[in-house]
Order: C-alpha cells, then sequence, then structure tokens
C-alpha cells in the first residue's frame, strides 16, 4: 500500500504538490491522473526517496523509501524507460542491477521472459525502439519481485500494440495482488487501464474515487434537437424549466439542451406540435469532461474552458438573443 499524508513540494516560489493526501491499495491499477504540470512526477520522485518532501509524507507499505531493507523488494518503478546506457545490452543492464541489488542473477532471465526480451536481451539497449525501452524499464522494475510498482507515463510515445501490451500487464500485476500505480494525462487511457483514480490538478487533489464513478460524474450528457421551429421549441423548453442554448449562430434551427433527456424533448415537442428533423443524445467525450473538471488546474490554461479550447461549438443562449 502506498500512503500520501499531507505530501507537499515546494520549488522556490513554486508549489508543486499542494498538501496530497490518498492511498493506493493492492490488488487493483490505481490511475494517477492529472493534465502535464500537475505534480504527478513529483510525487512520484517522492515516493521513490528522489525528492524530500517540504511537509507531509509518503509511506511505502507504512515505511518511508529510505528505511526499506531491500527497496527494490518492496517498490519497483518505471520512471525514465531511457535512463539505460546505449552501450549496455538488456542482459547486462539488468544483471548489474540484479547484482548491486542483491538479487540472484538467475532472476534477471525470469524477468526478461516475462515482459517478452529474451530474444533480443544480448543487444545494445541503445538500439532500443521506445516500446521495448519501456519493456526492460518494466523488467527492471520486476527484477525484486516487489509488492508494489509505480509506472509514470508507461505508454507515452507508444504504439497501439505497445499500449495493450502495457494495459493488459498492468492488470496483470494487479490480479497477482500487487500494489500498481500509474500515472497519464489522458482520462481515455486510464479509462481503459485503471480501475481506482487518484485525480491532481496544479498539485492538487481533485478526487479519489472508482474509474467508473469519476467518468459518469466527469461526461455530462446533452441533447441536440434540429428543428424548423426552433424559436417556438426554444421558448416551449425553456417555459418547461429546461435551460436551451443553440450550438452556433449559422445554424438557426439546431438548439442545444444540457441535462436534458430525448424522451423529455421529444414529447414536448410532440406537445406542442413541433417538428423535429433531429434528436440526439451528445455525450462530452471523455477528455473534454476532464478537462472541464481540471480546467481551472491545468498549468497553461488559455483562459479558455478545455471544451472551448478544444474547438467545441461555441453557445448562445436562446433567451439571450430575444
Ligand atoms: N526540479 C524542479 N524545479 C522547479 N520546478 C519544478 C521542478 N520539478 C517540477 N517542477 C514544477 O513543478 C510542477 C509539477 O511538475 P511535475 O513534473 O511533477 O508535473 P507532472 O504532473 O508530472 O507533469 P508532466 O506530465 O508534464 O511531467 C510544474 O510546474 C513543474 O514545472
Amino acid at each position: 500500500m502506498i500512503e500520501a499524508v499531507g505530501l507537499t513540494k515546494r520549488y522556490g516560489s513554486k508549489l508543486a504538490v499542494d498538501d496530497l493526501s490518498f492511498t493506493v491499495k493492492p490488488g487493483k491499477v490505481t490511475g494517477f491522473l492529472g493534465p502535464n504540470g500537475a505534480g504527478k512526477s513529483t510525487t512520484m520522485r517522492m515516493m521513490l526517496g528522489l525528492d524530500r518532501p517540504t511537509a507531509g509524507k509518503v509511506l511505502i507499505d507504512g515505511k518511508h523509501y529510505t528505511e526499506l531493507k531491500n527497496p527494490l523488494r518492496t517498490l519497483g518503478a518505471l520512471v525514465d524507460a531511457k535512463w539505460v546506457h546505449p552501450n549496455r545490452s538488456a542482459y547486462a543492464h539488468l544483471k548489474w542491477m540484479a547484482r548491486s541489488n542483491g538479487i540472484p542473477t538467475k532472476r534477471v532471465d525470469e524477468v526478461l521472459d516475462i515482459v517478452g526480451l529474451s530474444e533480443v536481451a544480448r543487444r545494445r539497449a541503445g538500439g532500443f525502439s521506445l516500446g521495448m525501452s519501456q519493456r526492460l524499464g518494466i523488467a527492471t522494475a520486476l527484477l525484486g519481485d516487489p509488492k508494489i510498482l509505480m509506472f509514470d507515463e508507461p505508454v507515452n510515445g507508444l504504439d497501439p500494440e505497445g499500449i495493450h501490451w502495457i494495459r493488459r500487464f498492468m492488470q496483470r500485476l494487479a490480479a497477482e495482488g500487487r500494489t500498481v500505480l500509474v500515472s497519464s494525462h489522458l482520462l481515455s487511457e486510464m479509462a481503459q487501464t485503471a480501475e481506482e483514480l487518484v485525480v491532481v490538478g496544479r498539485g492538487k487533489l481533485i478526487a479519489q474515487c472508482s474509474t467508473q464513478e469519476f467518468v459518469e460524474s466527469s461526461s455530462s450528457t446533452s441533447v441536440k434537437v434540429r428543428s424548423p421551429q426552433a424559436d417556438q421549441l426554444g421558448e416551449v423548453l425553456t417555459s418547461n424549466g429546461f435551460s436551451v442554448t443553440r450550438e452556433n449562430q449559422q445554424e438557426r434551427d439546431t438548439l442545444l439542451v444540457p441535462d436534458g433527456a430525448t424522451e423529455q424533448v421529444g414529447e414536448l415537442a410532440a406537445k406542442y406540435d413541433c417538428v423535429l428533423h433531429e434528436l440526439t443524445a451528445q455525450r462530452a467525450s471523455l477528455e473534454e469532461a476532464f478537462m472541464q473538471i481540471t480546467g481551472q488546474e491545468v498549468e497553461f490554461s488559455t483562459g479558455k474552458s478545455g471544451a472551448e479550447a478544444s474547438g467545441s461549438p461555441g453557445e448562445a443562449s436562446v433567451a439571450a438573443e430575444k
């Protein structure tokens, strides 16, 4: 188990991690989700004893990382896949890591086999593709057969096959009863990988909940309705308590009804004899929803909400136009 309590890191005037408290439990993949600059890597570095917290603490199975007798046997991490010496073979790198951590060298063959690198183990790591380097990084993390594993943005830059492999692999590790924490800036990626989420923005905790809960609460639905009697329908809807917006000024026949249901809109249209040309339920994409939630928390925000910034049509209130 990983436990962060009031974890805080300040770099000069920059508060990179701001009073973070959360727990990561064994047996499931936990996603550490946040936009770029949210403080994920800094938090992970503090977990690994590579950075010292300004305040608070993070415990690995109840201990500070520096108090662990055999750190590699407790916590394995993939932080930077490219830190391997380029002229070393995968085998030589792992053997060196094993030796310097009191791990029997026979474990090297085991981990090479687990990550599917046995055939290329004698090749120099400098010639590895990103996917192969990630596998080597994972093999290194697994050397001590640790109960806790941590991966910093492991699928960044990988092709779909590599992404699929890493996802399944992390789920397998969790199914073996290990604690698995994986960071990402993409909710869509986490939705396919993680069962539980710790969501951060600007160093602060935004949510800790199941992925399903987060996805459901973050993706709002709206109804798109197209009618040659859009103005009349807009009045009917607003007088029945719905808020109504126009998708854009060019499509005067199209209305958006946030938080409405197609059944309600369709029934009101029928009751007031409004002809409909389209009635569609719209769900904001996961990334749009995520950016909206963390919108205020994105470090390099353009000042627009995520949805606007990503090119969603502007909205104009029907009521305001009258
Ligand atoms: N060594 C450092 N010195 C000064 N500021 C730092 C340092 N490391 C990180 N920061 C700042 O702390 C904030 C959090 O950075 P961090 O790398 O932890 O975020 P992140 O969520 O991992 O984002 P990314 O995915 O972009 O790496 C950022 O504003 C970053 O510029």
